[in-house]
């Protein structure tokens, strides 16, 4: 298949990213985050989670990112929401978009929302009721979609089944989630086709963490299946709670340097995403994980 003229990119580093430090990042650094990404052209940046701030303390001023960001037009700003309660909190916090989350592996499920897949399921009809009661769109994840931390190999079939069913249920995309980072691209391809037979490839997008250090070779694969969303993490930020030893998700400044190679339009800047990089990686005081972020900013800074 031909690759994408155009990729959305979304940005969830400000979710996926910070959800997983250690020290509580202010609430202002988060929104000056936020605001600094939409600046840079990116369409899409999942700003929060409204999850038990027992399970994730790091998100528990999700109402307050909310309130603080100055809203671009034509940008949208999901939350993760994993049941009504956390509906009912976002969309009273201004949410315009959610997200519900489930996984492929019963045990991930377990681990993460403290139930089965189905009963996740379940949870989540109310929440695609109220939301289409409100307008909101709905986003559907799918997690473990080529390894579990705790199952090893997950069988394409059952991610297929689990995204036909948010699909059916209402979520207008469902993103593939390589949690812990161990797909290789004839893996991620292969997964791809057979969740394709059953949703639409243009309705799924993926979500590849960089454990391995596959995720730029893994998105290659699949843009050559057509799917045109890439979900990504600015300077490579976080890793998943439920998920030990998962490093960030890939770093949207590799990603965009990718795409912009391939000639794939986006509408991002990169220059203006490696300086939003290097204010949250300062801020953390750790090093960059965007290798191209990194080229950028020392070829920079090297005299003449
Ligand atoms: C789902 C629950 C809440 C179930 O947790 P539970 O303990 O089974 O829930 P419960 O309904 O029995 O409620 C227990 C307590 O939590 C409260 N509670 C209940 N719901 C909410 C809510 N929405 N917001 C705030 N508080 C809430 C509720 O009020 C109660 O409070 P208490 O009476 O004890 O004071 C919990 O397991 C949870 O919050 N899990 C979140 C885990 C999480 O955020 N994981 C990371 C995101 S997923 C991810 O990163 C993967 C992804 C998406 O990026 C894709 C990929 O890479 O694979």
């Amino acid at each position: 298949m031909a690759l994408p003229h155009y990729v959305k990119m979304v940005e969830v580093g400000p979710r996926d990213g910070l959800q997983n430090e250690p020290a509580l990042v202010p609430t202002t650094v988060k929104v000056a985050l936020i605001d600094r990404l939409s600046a840079t052209g990116l369409p899409v940046i999942e700003a929060a989670s409204f999850v038990s701030p027992k399970w994730v303390p790091q998100m528990a001023d999700n109402a307050q990112v909310l309130a603080g960001i100055a809203r671009r037009p034509g940008v949208r700003y999901p939350v993760l929401t994993p049941n009504l309660q956390g509906f009912e909190a976002a969309l009273a916090a201004g949410a315009d978009e959610v997200a519900v989350f489930a996984a492929a592996s019963e045990s991930f499920s377990r681990r993460n929302i403290n139930c089965s897949i189905a009963e996740s399921l379940a949870r989540f009809a109310p929440v695609l009721e109220a939301a289409a009661a409100a307008g909101v769109r709905v986003r559907g994840y799918v997690s473990c979609v080529l390894g579990c931390p705790y199952e090893g190999r997950i069988d394409p079939q059952a991610v297929a089944q689990v995204a036909a069913e948010l699909t059916r249920m209402g979520c207008y995309e469902v993103s593939l989630g390589d949690t812990i980072g161990v797909g290789t691209p004839e893996a991620a391809r292969a997964m791809i086709r057979v969740v394709a037979a059953h949703v639409p490839v243009e309705r799924l997008a993926a979500h590849f963490h960089d454990t391995y250090g596959m995720a730029v070779a893994n998105l290659y694969a699949v843009l050559q299946e057509g799917v045109a969303v890439i979900d990504s993490s600015v300077a490579g930020l976080g890793g998943c709670p439920y998920a030990k030893g998962a490093s960030g998700n890939v770093a949207s400044e590799d990603v965009l340097y990718l795409l912009n190679g391939l000639g794939i339009d986006t509408g991002v800047d990169l220059d203006a995403l490696v300086a939003a990089g290097a204010y949250i990686s300062e801020h953390l005081g750790r090093v960059n994980g965007s290798k191209v972020a990194r080229a950028r900013l020392a070829a920079c800074a090297a005299p003449g």
